[in-house]
């Protein structure tokens, strides 16, 4: 009997047959002999990567990962070749900055598609490519290049303050999450270009970049989980099936339109003497003067390298540094005793005159112990980032949560919506609110296991930039505002797609009292 002599539904049942044989020896494979076999795991996990998709599109995985971890312990598996540690002394070995351990494929389908064949900081897999492109830029992003821009973060603030003062006489009940987002996108605006983007002023979403990047985020997350062979058509399928990702890539490609528009105009502006924005020190303007400079050939560093780094810092950037703001203040609202003790804490600063109106970064954190805690706090119990950021094991293989051996080859990574609420380093109440804990201990250790910005050679660029905005706006806020939240009771909903936003905060600002008459 040949297989030409079957009928189509003896094909289909010998196909059917075969593949669950197939897919029983995988089973067995998985259970008996793998070797990631011995560590802990929810069943679907062990042998499908269906149970990580699935998990993710619902976008609370680090309930999960939380759950698993306490029921099974650091390690647990999250899929057939991939484990998720939860043991703070794992981030320096896996995050090293020795770049043994690459990124996953995971990153594969955030690559930004550009003339230059640069994926970005972000999604760049080879270590040393990354190095190379990373260390052109690395000075413009450092604290002292933003701190130039100081005057400038000032002057997003005194608009985000005027209009919040608007928002408190018209008693109108704010949207917390896309106010704050509103005001990170034009602190990028003046950073980046020398001008901030009207966020604020016009009180909208310009050129949709906010709806572009919560439509894509899902896809992004769900996408990434899946082995990169399959991202490129579950993106193709996803955009033809669903019309607000369709709406997305349009509003995506008016944001990279909207970047590369900016750094010409800028370059425009820069050739001409007279202009008043020149005594401006944008990051643009650095990083032109890199590629227009003596070392640009050399550095292979071209304004198209520019577009691509001001597009991919552009998009979705602003939305981590406002989820800390949100937070931070979430969190204060839902706890009166320590929303006293911070505001006490503030003023107290003010009228001594410890601090400045606009503040500045340095009085801001050397000042305002209390509020730094409270910051910290805030980004310990809810990161901006959700999920674990995975890396492949290197050659010879790692040993993880002391005894636990990993070969080469696997993905290994750390989640700090995990990580950050150990038990053992934050205390028995980790998973409680407690800026205290900042201040009555050692902080040293618990500074370790802050994985928010993530670590070593792939920890976050724009740190400082998202720090800079947190420290100079929040004290001036909370100084002038008392921030409520319209419904106290309620526990707020949140969205893990990678960035894990919180949704639907509404809050109603009111000018303090004695404090009106203030600029
Ligand atoms: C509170 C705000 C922020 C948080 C919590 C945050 C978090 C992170 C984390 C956890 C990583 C590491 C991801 C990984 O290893 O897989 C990262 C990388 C990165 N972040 Fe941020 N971020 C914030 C703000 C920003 C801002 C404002 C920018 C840009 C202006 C930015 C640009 C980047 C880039 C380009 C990378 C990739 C760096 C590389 O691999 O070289 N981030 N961020």
């Amino acid at each position: 009997m040949t297989l030409r002599s079957l009928s189509t539904l003896q094909l289909f049942q010998l196909a059917t047959v075969g593949l669950i044989i197939y897919e029983a020896s995988w089973i067995i494979y998985c259970r008996f002999f793998h070797p990631l076999r011995s560590i802990p795991r929810p069943f679907l996990a062990s042998v499908s990567r269906i149970w990580i998709v699935y998990h993710t599109a619902t976008g609370r995985m680090e309930h999960t990962q939380r759950a698993l971890h306490k029921r099974y312990g650091y390690m647990v598996r999250i899929a057939p070749d991939e484990v998720a540690c939860s043991d703070p002394q794992a981030i320096k070995v896996i995050y090293s900055t020795k770049r043994d351990y690459a990124k996953s494929e995971f990153y594969d389908i955030r690559a930004a598609p550009n003339e230059v064949r640069y994926a970005g900081h972000f999604a760049t897999r080879d270590e040393k490519v990354h190095s190379e492109r990373r260390r052109i830029v690395n000075q413009a992003y450092s604290m002292s290049s933003i701190l130039e821009s100081e005057p400038e973060i000032d002057d997003c603030t005194r608009v985000f303050i005027e209009a919040t003062r608007t928002f408190a006489q018209q008693k109108t009940v704010v949207d917390l999450g896309p106010w704050l987002t509103k005001y990170a996108f034009d602190v990028l605006g003046e950073l980046f270009y020398g001008r901030m983007f009207g966020m604020m002023r016009e009180n909208r979403d310009l050129h949709d970049i906010g709806r572009a990047v919560d439509a894509m985020l899902p896809a992004f997350a769900v996408g990434g989980t899946l082995p990169s062979y399959l991202q490129q058509a579950f993106l193709i399928s996803t955009y033809l099936l669903s019309n607000s990702l369709r709406d997305a890539v349009t509003a995506s490609k008016m944001v990279e339109t909207v970047s590369i528009q900016a750094v010409e105009q800028r370059i425009r502006e820069l050739k001409d003497k007279d202009n008043q924005l020149n005594r401006k020190h944008d990051m643009l303007r650095k990083m032109l003067e890199i590629s227009d400079g003596p070392r640009g050939p050399a550095l292979n560093f071209t304004h198209k390298h520019i577009h691509v780094e001001s597009h991919i810092s552009l998009f979705a950037r602003a939305d981590t540094t406002s989820i800390a703001m949100l937070s931070t203040l979430y969190y204060l609202m839902r706890d009166p005793r320590v929303y006293a003790k911070l505001q006490q804490e503030i003023d107290s600063a003010f009228a001594s005159g410890r601090i400045s109106d606009p503040v500045s970064y340095q009085e801001a954190t050397t000042q305002l112990p209390y509020f730094r805690a409270c910051v910290e706090e805030a980004m310990r119990l809810h990161p901006g980032v959700g999920l674990t950021a995975p890396r492949i094991v290197p050659r010879g293989g790692v040993t993880l949560a002391s005894d636990v051996y990993i070969p080469a080859g696997y993905r290994v990574g750390v989640n700090a919506a995990v990580v950050q609420y150990d038990r053992d380093v934050f205390g028995p109440d980790a998973d409680q609110y407690n800026p205290d804990r900042w201040l009555d201990r050692d902080p040293v250790p618990m500074e370790r296991a802050m994985f928010v910005f993530g670590h070593g050679a792939r920890t976050c660029i724009g740190k400082n930039i998202a720090l800079c905005e947190i420290y100079k706006l929040l004290p001036v806020l909370l100084w002038k505002f008392q921030v409520r939240l319209v419904e106290s009771e309620k526990e707020w909903t949140t969205k893990n797609f990678w960035f894990n936003k919180p949704v639907g905060v509404k809050v109603l600002f009111e000018e303090r009292r004695g404090l009106s008459s203030l600029p």
